[in-house]
């Protein structure tokens, strides 16, 4: 079961390129002050140090409301899962990891294993390292490529942990998503939707709140899924949930907490 948030906003296949005209911050900013390099004031000194601390501890406290295990992302190809991970993760000041990147770094590009290899042994080795990733304890966030679902060992175990799915259309997949890195996209975009009808009820299946990703900002559709997560949370907490336990308690109940 799945708590849907309809026409929430979102933008999942967006574009490739940034969204707008949005200005870098200076990446060394000049300082008119002098740097000190005593302990009272300076880089590295006690004042950036307790900022730092008291950092590090805002992000523990938010990190307490979330839950103790990873959050999952799910969806169809060029739904957003990677980058809109990587910035809720970002945000909330807990690890991302993407499956994909895993796979990337310990086997090369997905498209030449695929060429090469074969798809059943990218999905092969993709099950093992979605299991070793979600085996990890502590909050964090984890997309999984667009396939991971057709894995019943995976789907098995992402009954342990809250699952969002993001969802999209062609139409906007195909406006701005690189299709080159995706095997099964390359020759023939249109399979997309294909592949999606063959999928969607394995996605039904596992998620618990699907957001859509073809409308509104990066930003918004950020925290509506950072507070979804915080309220998965708490209800954990309230349940008196184990980690690495399933979520049946909360799956199907979840609808947006914003
Ligand atoms: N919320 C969003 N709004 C706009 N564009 C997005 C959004 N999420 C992702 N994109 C864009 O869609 C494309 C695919 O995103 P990606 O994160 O790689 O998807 P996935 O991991 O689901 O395949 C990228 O070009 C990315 O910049
Ligand atoms: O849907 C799929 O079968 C795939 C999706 C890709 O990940 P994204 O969903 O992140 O594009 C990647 O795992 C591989 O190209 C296969
Ligand atoms: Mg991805």
């Amino acid at each position: 079961m799945n708590g849907s948030e309809g026409g929430a906003p979102g933008g999942g296949a967006g574009q490739d390129s940034d969204r707008g005209p949005v200005p870098a911050p200076p990446k060394h900013p000049l300082s008119t002050q002098p740097i000190r390099l005593t302990d009272s004031g300076g880089p590295g000194s006690g004042e950036s140090k307790s900022k730092a601390r008291s950092k590090r501890r805002r992000s523990r406290r938010r990190a307490g409301r979330l839950p103790d295990r990873a959050v999952v992302l799910v969806g169809p190809m060029a739904a957003g899962k990677t980058s809109l991970g990587r910035k809720v993760a970002k945000d909330l000041g807990i690890p991302f990891v993407d499956t994909d990147a895993v796979f990337v770094r310990e086997h090369g590009a997905i498209t030449d294993f695929f060429a090469e290899k074969g798809e059943p042994e990218f999905r092969r080795i993709e099950a093992e390292i979605i299991a070793a990733e979600l085996a990890r304890p502590g909050s964090r966030i984890v997309a999984l490529g667009g396939g991971a679902v057709l894995a019943e060992a995976t789907r098995e175990l992402l009954r342990g942990h809250p699952v969002v799915l993001l969802m999209t259309t062609q139409a906007a997949v195909l406006r701005t998503a690189n299709l080159s890195r995706r095997p099964l996209l390359r020759d023939d975009p249109d399979a997309w939707g294909r592949i999606l009808e063959v999928r969607r009820p394995l996605y039904d299946e596992v998620a618990d709140v699907t957001f859509r990703t073809d409308r509104g900002s990066k930003e918004q559709l950020a925290r509506r899924v950072a507070g979804w997560m915080r309220g998965q949370g708490r209800r954990q907490r309230t349940a008196g949930d184990e980690p690495n336990t399933s979520t049946a308690a909360s799956r199907g109940m979840d609808t947006d907490t914003e």
